[in-house]
């Protein structure tokens, strides 16, 4: 079997584990250059993680200026790359499963929403929408305000010393919140974050370096190399903190009979991801504990690092461009009325140029450049149906420098979100928290937090920063290299 030569996809069976092996003869979507047999384009993949991004940015060059759709070879399994926003929602509403790849992070995250199966995904998403609507996410905002607070006390002592590194205080800062938020009041102290954090980036790692690595795709043979033990291990390290909390709380909410009080909390009242889980399970058996436990590991998983990274990029473009941050801080005093108070749910929907600032650096650098799907039935497309049983990745970075955007897609434009005639028609250009129906459930938590966030850090420092030297890379997301270039200079 060669994989470039012409594809007859309708000819292919439509459900069958090897339907992309049989023979075709009509076109199929360009192969990537480089690719070897057997290898595919793996080999190309391999390095640390700055590495990776260049050479995924390549992939996705290629497919913008090939019609917005080509195909690599992982080993010998087809991966088709897409960057075209009709096709892209095509495949994100009708393939709802994840391809193999996504289960390299099994051991920990199990049936969480990321990772789960569809079967799981249906019942236990449409549980978990109500904990993340608009009227949930403004009873959090009160914990995002404090939490921001101890962040501007805490750059007190980097602040006027020159550039510094911002990311570990930003991680930090928004895992204890995430922590918070997901598992109640209880917050474990600054070393068990610090070991769940670690921890975490680890097994991240692990799982970039098992995608690269081909010959570790097996199961059985991953689970006998160094690495695989060490996942294990990480993963045993992030159960037991999760498992000790959640066990705690329910002893807790038992003990104190106050298990059908979380019924009849008002919808102001803060109630943990936690609590509202414990609860659907005691009353209608909706999850068990270890289901339970992998929903709240990928909430906050899913949640610090993506939120915090965005954060970054977010303090670095503003930081070199001046006349931003000035109008975002304008408009945040406008909307304080220039006095000294606690942001609230109120503020937030009012910072509209924030927003736009927001959006225009997820757009250039989204924290999740791509993510992936598959389907046990062929997939038509505009130009093309793709076979079934291959990975079909969903380009975010390519998608958000379309051509669509206009001659200016690359520069850092925050206006246009405030002009619909400057956006792209198709509102799937941009797709920084997926699309269709498995989307980020967290959207509204991480622009609610990320305002909060940038509004108090705003109030009280002037961000300095050099663009010029920001270089990216890639493990699980798009992150900077490193976060050393920002300083702050506090506002008298
Ligand atoms: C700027 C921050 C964030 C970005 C860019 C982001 C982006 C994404 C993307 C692209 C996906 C789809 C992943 C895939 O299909 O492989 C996703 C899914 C998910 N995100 Fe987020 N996310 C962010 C913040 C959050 C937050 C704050 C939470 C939780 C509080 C969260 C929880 C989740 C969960 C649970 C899923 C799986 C949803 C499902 O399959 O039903 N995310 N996110």
């Amino acid at each position: 079997w060669s994989p470039s030569p012409a594809v007859d996809p309708r000819k292919l069976g439509s459900d069958s584990s090897l339907s992309w092996f049989k023979p075709r003869s009509l076109k199929s979507p360009p192969m990537y250059p480089g690719w070897l047999p057997l290898i595919g384009h793996g080999y190309q993949l391999l390095g640390d993680a700055k590495h990776m991004w260049k050479c995924e940015k390549q992939y996705y060059d290629f497919c913008l200026k090939n019609n917005d759709l080509i195909q690599i070879r992982l080993g010998t399994h087809p991966t088709f790359i897409l960057t075209d926003p009709d096709d892209s929602l095509t495949v994100a509403n009708n393939c709802l499963e994840k391809p193999s790849v996504y289960r390299y992070g099994e051991n920990v995250y199990g049936r969480g929403l990321v990772t789960a199966n569809v079967d799981t995904w249906k019942t236990h998403r449409k549980l978990m929408n109500p904990a993340f609507n608009l009227q949930v996410m403004q009873s959090f905002v009160g914990k995002f305000s404090r939490q921001s607070k101890f962040l501007v006390s805490a750059f007190a002592s980097e602040a006027g010393k020159g550039p510094f590194d911002i990311q570990p205080y930003l991680i930090i800062n928004i895992l204890k919140i995430a922590y918070q938020t997901t598992f109640g009041t209880k917050v474990e102290n600054n070393e068990t974050l610090k070991k769940y954090s670690d921890a975490t980036e680890k097994v991240l790692m692990l799982i970039l370096e098992r995608t690269q690595n081909i010959w570790l795709h097996l199961s059985f043979i991953y689970k006998m190399t160094t690495s695989g033990r060490e996942s294990n291990k990480l993963a045993n390290i992030m159960k037991d903190i999760t498992e000790s909390v959640m066990n705690n709380r329910k002893s807790e909410l038992k003990a104190a009979n106050r298990m059908d009080e979380l019924g009849e909390s008002a919808t102001e009242d803060f109630v943990s991801s936690l609590d509202r889980m414990l609860y659907l399970a005691d009353k209608q058996n909706a999850f068990t504990d270890d289901e339970i436990r992998e929903h709240l590991d990928t909430i906050v998983g899913g949640a610090y690092d993506t939120t915090a990274t965005s954060l970054t990029f977010i303090l670095i473009v503003i930081g070199s461009h001046p006349d931003v941050q000035e109008k975002m801080y304008q408009e945040l005093q406008k909307v304080l009325e220039d006095e000294e108070r606690d942001i609230n749910k109120h503020d937030l929907p009012k910072l509209v140029y924030m927003e736009a600032v927001i959006k225009e650096t997820l757009r250039l650098y989204p924290p999740v450049p791509r993510f992936a799907r598959t389907s046990n039935v062929d997939v038509k497309l505009k130009n093309y149906t793709l076979p079934a049983n291959c990975t079909y990745m969903i380009c975010v970075y390519g998608l958000h420098r379309h051509a669509m955007w206009g001659p200016d897609k690359d520069q850092f434009r925050p206006d246009r979100w405030l002009d619909p005639a400057r956006l792209p028609k198709n509102p799937n250009c941009f797709a920084s928290f997926s699309m269709g129906r498995r989307n980020c459930i967290g959207k509204l938590y991480a622009v609610m937090l990320i305002k909060t966030t940038l509004a108090y850090i705003l109030r009280h420092y002037r961000i300095h920063s050099d663009l010029e030297k920001l270089e990216t890379r890639c493990d699980i997301f798009l992150k900077p290299v490193a976060g050393h270039f920002v300083s702050l200079e506090p506002r008298v």
